[in-house]
């Protein structure tokens, strides 16, 4: 499997099946895509998901699928019925629509353990095997980089120093290196940002 960063503003996702899973599902992509979810019924999270929602009773006939996901960037298949998802999974198949599948044969999307700040995003997958590890990893680096919003600005100021005509001695790859990797960058970070540009500025003479 290979990972992806897509943009899904103005994409549509089509949820099928309302339950724990289909909440998950839908809170997801909620914030950023359109979209739909179908199902019999609906679990009371979906009152604070942003989604639009239908009651329809999926009877499993494969061209009122394929017409029901013709306009889809994305499908979910979350039923609770392994048969119905498989179902939907061949109906995306058939129209070239990329298909998650909650239950049943796997489909050729896998959602990953998702840690996300204003200037990055970290996706973690087994590619579908032990989700429990992949919630660990993303535990393990919420850990590790409780900073690296600020880590990623000081980088962009850095690089605006070599942009304007006020560098140091150093190059722009030894001082931006240096200064990711060093714990005392970190360490003037949790006092805020200005002191961690003051630090860089008297280690670099910038
Ligand atoms: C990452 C995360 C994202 C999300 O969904 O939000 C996610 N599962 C999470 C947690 C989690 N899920 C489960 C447990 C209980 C422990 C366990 O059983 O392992 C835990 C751990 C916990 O909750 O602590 C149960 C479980 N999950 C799946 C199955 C079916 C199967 O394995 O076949 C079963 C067994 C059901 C059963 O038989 O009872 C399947 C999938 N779960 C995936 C994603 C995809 C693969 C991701 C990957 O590649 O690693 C995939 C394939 C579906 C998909 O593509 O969406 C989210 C972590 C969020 C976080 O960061 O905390
Ligand atoms: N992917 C994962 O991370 C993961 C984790 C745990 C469990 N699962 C599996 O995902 C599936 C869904 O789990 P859940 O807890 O949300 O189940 P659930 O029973 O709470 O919800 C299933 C939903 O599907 C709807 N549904 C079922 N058949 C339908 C039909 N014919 N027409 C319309 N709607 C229909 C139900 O109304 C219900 O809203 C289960 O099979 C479960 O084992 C997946």
């Amino acid at each position: 499997m290979i990972p992806l960063m897509i943009d899904f503003t103005g994409k549509k996702v089509i949820i099928f099946g309302g339950g724990v899973i289909g909440a998950r599902k839908a809170r997801y992509f909620a914030y950023e895509a359109d979209v739909l979810v179908y199902s019999r019924s609906f679990h009371p999270e979906f009152q604070e998901i942003p989604v639009r929602t239908e009651v329809c009773n999926l009877t499993g006939d494969l061209e009122i699928l394929r017409n029901m996901i013709h306009d889809a960037s994305l499908v979910i298949a979350a039923t609770s019925d392994p048969e119905l998802n498989e179902l939907i999974e061949s109906a995306c198949a058939r129209e070239h629509i990329w298909c998650n599948v909650a239950a049943g044969k796997r489909g050729d999307v896998v959602l990953p353990a998702k840690i996300s700040g204003n200037r990055y995003v970290i996706a973690v997958s087994t590619s579908g095997s032990v989700p429990a590890v992949s919630r660990l990893v993303r535990e393990e680096i919420e850990k590790t980089f409780p900073d690296l919003d600020d880590l990623i600005l000081l980088g962009e100021w850095i690089r605006d120093i070599y942009r304007g005509d006020r560098a140091g001695t150093e190059s722009y790859d030894t001082v931006l290196y240096t200064v990711l990797r060093d714990p005392e960058t970190r360490k003037a970070l949790t006092n805020g940002m200005n002191a961690a540009r003051e630090y860089v500025q008297r280690r670099f003479a910038l």
